[in-house]
């Protein structure tokens, strides 16, 4: 499958402080790629790169076939959609007028704002005064903006993080009904269950440095030790080794007729990046 990001030793500095160190990877065409990180791990200096906000200091970066000294250009900025904490509304204007203005900008036909409104779920806030919306409203208007040109890529910099769950899973549904239409999406995050529920893969980023890349489905499967956790209907929690010399133990259990909950050991990617990193992903 061809790439939509290639990133080739990476690195960036500031001052002394080196943000990202060697970091090197690639996103599929159509996936929905996570990096997941702590504050401060380099997420959005990793966004504003892959943007053209920033330069890199060293390494090759390459993002829908263009390669980073021509992210200045229309062509590209057309290409991309970005949602970040540098995404701005004018406040006095209302939710509609903000998306056309945006449409204006981009060519984009001015049908496409009713399709986003329906897609964040903000269709009778059309008329209102951007100033009057709650943090989560305006972070969805945020996303309708993001989206309006129907780009082939979107970076999305913790896009639920002001959200409540309802609006979150909401957000969730509108960005795979755009990925299933084709749209490439590079989110960072470190709410650990949005990432498995939307990634094709994800990424760990720490220190600046990556850690791990793979499917959440692959990694948890990597840390899984295997073992069985069993509750019995006496309430009693046990942890069998997943080992031959188990198996009469378990057989007995489940004979006896006292086991109410079984399942085998399925870390959360959480819990994976504490082993991973030493890191709390929060
Ligand atoms: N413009 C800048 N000048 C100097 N240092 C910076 C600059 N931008 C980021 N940094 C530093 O780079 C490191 C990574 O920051 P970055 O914002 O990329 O992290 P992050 O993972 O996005 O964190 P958060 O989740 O809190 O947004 C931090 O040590 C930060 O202080």
């Amino acid at each position: 499958m061809e790439n939509t990001i290639e990133v080739k030793g990476m690195r960036k500095v500031f001052g002394q402080n080196a943000a990202i160190k060697h970091v090197s990877f690639n996103v599929k065409r159509g996936e929905i790629f996570g990096l997941l990180g702590p504050s401060g791990s380099g997420k959005t200096t990793t966004i504003k790169i892959l943007t053209g906000e920033l330069g890199q200091t060293t390494g090759d970066v390459k993002v829908l076939g263009i390669d980073s000294n021509r992210f200045g250009t229309a062509d590209f900025k057309a290409r991309i959609g970005i949602l970040s904490d540098n995404s701005s509304l004018y406040e006095r204007l209302t939710v509609y007028d903000n998306l056309k203005l945006f449409c204006r900008l981009y060519n984009a036909p001015l049908a496409h704002i009713d399709d986003m409104l329906r897609e964040v779920n903000l269709e009778d806030e059309r008329s209102k005064t951007v100033s009057k919306l709650s943090k989560g409203m305006k972070q969805r208007v945020l996303l309708a903006k993001a989206l309006m040109h129907k780009p082939d890529l979107v970076f999305l910099d913790e896009p639920t993080s002001a959200l409540d769950p309802g609006n979150a899973a909401q957000i969730h549904r509108g960005l795979q009904k755009l990925n299933e239409a084709g749209t490439t999406i590079f989110i960072t995050t470190h709410n650990m269950e949005e990432a498995t529920v939307l990634c094709d893969r994800v990424a760990f980023l720490h220190n600046g440095e990556l850690q791990e890349l793979d499917s959440p489905n692959v990694l948890r499967y990597k840390y899984s030790t295997h073992a069985f956790h069993v509750e019995t209907f006496a309430g009693d929690k046990l942890v069998i080794e997943n080992e031959r010399g188990n198996a009469d133990q378990i057989r007995d259990l489940i004979a006896s007729g006292q086991v109410k909950t079984m399942h085998t050991d399925n870390p959360t990617l959480g819990q994976i990046f504490l082993k991973v990193t030493g890191k709390e992903l929060v």
